[in-house]
């Protein structure tokens, strides 16, 4: 809580402010403002090396930005996490050799000011039944549900995931995320990191997707689907395509058009309407197809955009 003049407000359990990094000449985090409210589900999805781990180090006070302001809490990173108001789950390390799965736990819940309940720990990460396998023993997938217990051995606020479910089959990923909608529902900021926009889709109540360090995306898992409810149309004409430019650009329900040679490639947001207006301005479509733009399509769509825009600035 954050007292403003006589006022309580609620900080917001993350707050980046301008915040930059660069390794050198690459800015692997550019520009990134972001705020995330207490109790939200928050994924962030990017492609490798879309500069995703280093904005969770940055919060989590590892590293430090070039430029901007990173807050937690309304307060310093490395306080909040003094405090035990954070657990984190990264990408890897975080197990000691040489000791068995219930050692660690108890190591964390040791270290941790608000331990929960050992058995609570166990059932929730779903490893009751490898307390005492040695970790060096652990298949990635159990390592990665270990991690996890770990993030959720003490009463934490805010928890941050950097690809939780690599590793894990289809299984252990379900039961990983019912996992993580139980955190969510006792009230915890999740803020984790995935390639996955199925994932993001299933779990998240806000999805940011970031390419080449930057947020292009800041919407709710659902108006990121619409964007994958876009379909493609595709179709040559019997002459060039720039004697019917202004036709063309002129459809209705076009997002996206490219024209080149014969050949006219749209992604329209109503690919009945589009079609209909094809014939309707009196052009002659050869080969017409029209498909779905999937999930994962919806999302290359959007970082291809801002390929396609570089240097234009695209709004997030
Ligand atoms: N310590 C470092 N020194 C130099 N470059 C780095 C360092 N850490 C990250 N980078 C570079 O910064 C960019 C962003 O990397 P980052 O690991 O944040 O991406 P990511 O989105 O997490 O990728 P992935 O999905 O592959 O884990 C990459 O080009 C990476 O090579």
């Amino acid at each position: 809580m954050t007292i403003t003049a006589g006022k309580q407000t609620t900080a917001p359990a993350v707050a980046l402010g301008g915040v930059s990094k660069s390794f050198g000449e690459l800015r692997a985090v550019d520009g990134l403002d972001l705020e995330l409210r207490q109790g939200e589900t928050v994924a962030l999805l990017g492609p490798n090396g879309a500069g995703k781990s280093t904005t969770l180090d940055l919060l989590l006070g590892l590293s430090r930005p070039t430029e901007g302001t990173v807050a937690l809490f309304g307060g310093d990173p490395r306080e909040a996490i003094r405090s035990g108001r954070v657990g984190a789950m990264l990408q890897s390390g975080g197990l000691m050799p040489d000791v068995t799965v219930g050692e660690m736990i108890g190591l964390a819940r040791d270290l941790h000011p608000r331990p929960l309940p050992r058995a609570d720990v166990l059932r929730r990460a779903g490893i009751e039944d490898l307390v005492d396998k040695n970790v060096d023993k652990l298949s990635g997938g159990q390592a990665q549900r270990v991690r996890f217990a770990m993030a959720i051995a003490g009463e934490v606020d805010l928890i941050v995931l950097d690809e939780p479910t690599t590793g894990m089959d289809v299984d252990s990923r379900q039961r990983f995320w019912v996992s993580m909608r139980e955190q969510a529902e006792l009230g915890r900021t999740v803020l984790f990191a995935t390639h996955y926009l199925e994932e993001a889709d299933n779990v998240a109540d806000r999805v940011l997707v970031l390419h080449r360090g930057r947020l292009l995306a800041d919407a709710s898992a659902a108006q990121i689907k619409a964007r994958a409810g876009l379909r493609r149309i595709a179709f040559d004409l019997d002459r060039a395509v720039e004697e019917d430019e202004a036709a063309l650009r002129a459809l209705p329900g076009v997002a996206h058009i490219e024209l080149s040679g014969h050949t006219v490639r749209i992604r329209s947001g109503d690919a009945d309407e589009t079609v209909a207006a094809i014939y309707a301005a009196g052009l002659r479509p050869r080969g017409l197809e029209v498909a779905g733009l999937g999930l994962e399509q919806a999302f290359l769509a959007i970082t291809q955009q801002a390929d396609e825009a570089e240097g234009k600035g695209i709004p997030a």
